[in-house]
């Protein structure tokens, strides 16, 4: 069976889209010298055992690189040194800045930089058979703790390390810290550490709703203090030259870290400074203009809820969303050349030809061999033939590789964020909405709120713009956020399973190929789009069909979202649920990959049963719907 592609895919590109955000990867300024903290720390002995204290933008991944390079330099082999950083996102910045900074590209690939949780992983899985990833990222934790606490094999093969290097450590608490303590207890005396910390950045709760989920325990910062690691520091701020951001990143810091005032205090005194030193105030969420700001603007919330509704006041501008909660962004370029390439394998010259065919030159599109060195990166067989069943396992994994994923959601114009998502980014021009007051709450929480303030202030490097965000009031039915208003409620849209390959081409979602290849082919005609809608639909089990303003289905949402219908309506104490989801938009259109066994599959029409690769809207939305009548 053949698939004629009568797909419009001559669009994929936008040119029109200029720079955004600094990605400080390509930064020509990396040639500039470091300053005198930095050499020191660069320079230091490789057996030196380090804790840094480094405010924001004072260049702790600029100095971790150089530190590395000064190492090997020493004789350190490349393959003994760690780097050990918080988010992917941060591995990924170290070990882009790293091969841009070591002569060797050999050296550059052999260091070995992981996120915590995959450090912990790998020291696991590599002594264990029947190692088993839980799934549960502490209790993965837990795990490897008793390893090198007890098992000798774990702890001669850490004992190989030369130099171990911990970024954001401030943020690390709990077993978390433990685990790194037990590890610094194993190394060998001439083994170095190097441990990079920011106590006014520290943010213990993960997440941007919760309040703090429970800084109790040991600390590392304090583990380290304990063992006599000297002190350095990082001083001199390379973000930005504005006088009053430098007030901030470095008068204010101080007042952040001033523990002799009450936090309610300080966190008026921190909220009032940052908003004098500010170079413009924006006044209400409501009244922030996106169309107004460039590309490179980043507008910083304290919640997903504050995102939500920021981005619904603007729904009619093009922009992107940074939060948690949002499906990996595999660019759409994937699914545009292997939505009908059924066969496993997939040569260059193929590729060659179907690039040619589909795919124009424009922003967010890497070049054709940028395209094809990521593919044979992720799944390549041999130098001239990719794996595509195994490229399908790697992209449908909830964590898809770094290079294959956007970290905004949304394809073009300016980010609205959370602080907690933006944490180690920086941006030309910052807006950032405050809750009316900072510092309430148990002593602890308020510490938190200050801290959470300044890492947002501290993300700009020219201008910071501040407005008042209302501090609504919101709730969640599995994550998903909800609030009352006049009339209704308003519910999150666009959480990472509210749509699936089901859903957009599956024989459930859609009686026949045709239909299937007709909506497929609105969204690459049109990825953004405003004013979607979505209404339970008798033909599809009563789920809630995703149609266009001109009532042309484009995907069945997933019964996953029927259910937190039903659990909002519970919660509400209202009967029946919202069958009808208004104002919801698409922000741009991505790949979904289905793993080659995932039984699923099955449930789609061909050719994607059989490709496995599929597009899918970026979908966005705070939809105001009404409820239904109170349970008696
Ligand atoms: N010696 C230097 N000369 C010039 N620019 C530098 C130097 N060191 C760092 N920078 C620049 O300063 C900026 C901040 O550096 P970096 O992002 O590494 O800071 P950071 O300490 O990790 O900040 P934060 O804690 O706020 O995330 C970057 O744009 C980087 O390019």
């Amino acid at each position: 069976m053949t698939h004629p592609i009568n797909l419009p895919i001559h669009q994929v590109g936008n040119d029109d889209v200029r720079s955004e955000e600094i990605l400080v990867t390509a930064d020509p300024r990396y040639q500039d010298d470091p300053d005198n903290g930095q050499k020191t720390v660069i320079r230091a002995a490789p057996e030196d055992r380090l804790l840094v204290d480094a405010g924001p933008g004072t260049g702790k991944t600029h100095v971790a690189c150089h530190r590395v390079a000064s190492l090997i330099e020493n004789g350190v082999p490349a393959s003994r040194i760690w780097i050990v950083s918080f988010a992917r996102t941060a591995v990924h910045e170290i070990r882009n800045r790293l091969a841009a900074t070591l002569e060797d590209a050999g050296d550059a690939e052999s260091v070995r930089i992981a996120t915590l949780d995959s450090y912990a992983w790998s020291i696991q899985s590599g002594f264990s058979a029947e190692a088993t990833l839980s799934g549960n990222y502490d209790h993965n934790i837990q795990k490897t703790l008793s390893k090198v606490l007890k098992d000798e094999d774990v702890r001669d093969d850490l004992r190989r390390t030369r130099h171990l290097i911990v970024d954001e450590a401030q943020d690390i608490i709990g077993p978390r810290a433990e685990f790194v303590l037990a590890i610094v207890d194993v190394l060998n005396a001439e083994c170095g550490v190097t441990v990079f910390a920011d106590q006014a950045q520290a943010i213990y709760g993960f997440t941007e709703d919760d309040a703090l989920s429970g800084s109790n325990g040991v600390r590392l910062l304090d583990g380290l203090v304990a063992r006599g690691f000297g002190r350095a520091a990082l001083s001199q701020v390379h973000r930005t030259n504005s006088p009053e951001l430098l007030e901030i990143f470095i008068g204010v810091r101080k007042k952040v870290l001033d523990d002799s005032v009450s936090a309610a205090k300080r966190g008026a005194q921190v909220r009032g400074e940052i908003v004098r030193l500010a170079h413009e105030y924006v006044g209400p969420t409501k009244n922030l203009r996106l169309a107004e700001l460039s590309e490179a603007a980043l507008v910083l919330m304290r919640r997903r809820c504050d995102v939500l509704i920021a981005s619904s006041y603007n729904q009619d501008v093009p922009h992107r969303l940074r939060m948690s909660g949002l499906p990996p962004c595999v660019p759409r370029w994937v699914g545009l050349l292997f939505w009908d390439h059924i066969a496993r394998k997939l040569t260059r010259s193929e590729f060659h030809i179907r690039w040619h065919e589909r795919i124009a030159n424009g922003h967010g599109i890497p070049s054709i061999d940028e395209a094809w060195t990521l593919l044979f990166e992720a799944a390549g067989e041999s130098d001239t033939v990719i794996d595509l069943h195994h490229l399908r396992a790697v992209l449908a994994r909830s964590n898809p590789p770094v290079p294959f994923t956007s970290p905004e959601f949304g394809e073009q114009g300016p980010i609205i964020g959370t602080i907690h998502a933006s944490k180690g980014r920086e941006a030309e021009e910052v807006c950032l909405y405050l809750p009316p007051t900072v510092g309430e709450g148990s002593n602890e929480e308020a510490n938190e709120e200050i801290r959470v303030m300044f890492v947002g202030a501290t993300r700009a490097r020219k201008r910071l713009s501040i407005g008042d965000s209302p501090g609504t009031h919101s709730s969640q039915a599995e994550g998903r956020v909800w609030k009352f208003v006049r009339g209704g409620v308003q519910i999150e849209v666009g959480r990472s399973y509210d749509i699936d390959a089901e859903g957009l081409v599956g024989k459930s979602a859609f009686p026949t190929q045709a239909d299937a290849l007709e909506a497929q082919g609105v969204l690459i005609k049109k990825p953004i789009q405003q004013r979607l809608f979505a209404s339970a639909d008798k033909t599809v089990g009563w789920n809630l069909a995703l149609k266009t303003r001109d009532n042309e289905r484009v995907g069945v949402l997933s019964r996953k979202l029927k259910d937190d219908l039903t659990t909002i309506a519970n919660m509400s104490g209202t009967w029946p649920p919202p069958s009808y989801l208004p104002f919801i938009r698409s922000a741009g259109i991505r790949t979904i990959a289905v793993r080659p066994d995932d039984p699923r599959r099955e449930q789609l029409h061909e050719p994607w049963c059989s490709s496995g690769f599929l597009l899918a809207p970026m979908l966005i939305g705070f939809s105001r719907t009404k409820l239904g009548d109170k349970k008696t």
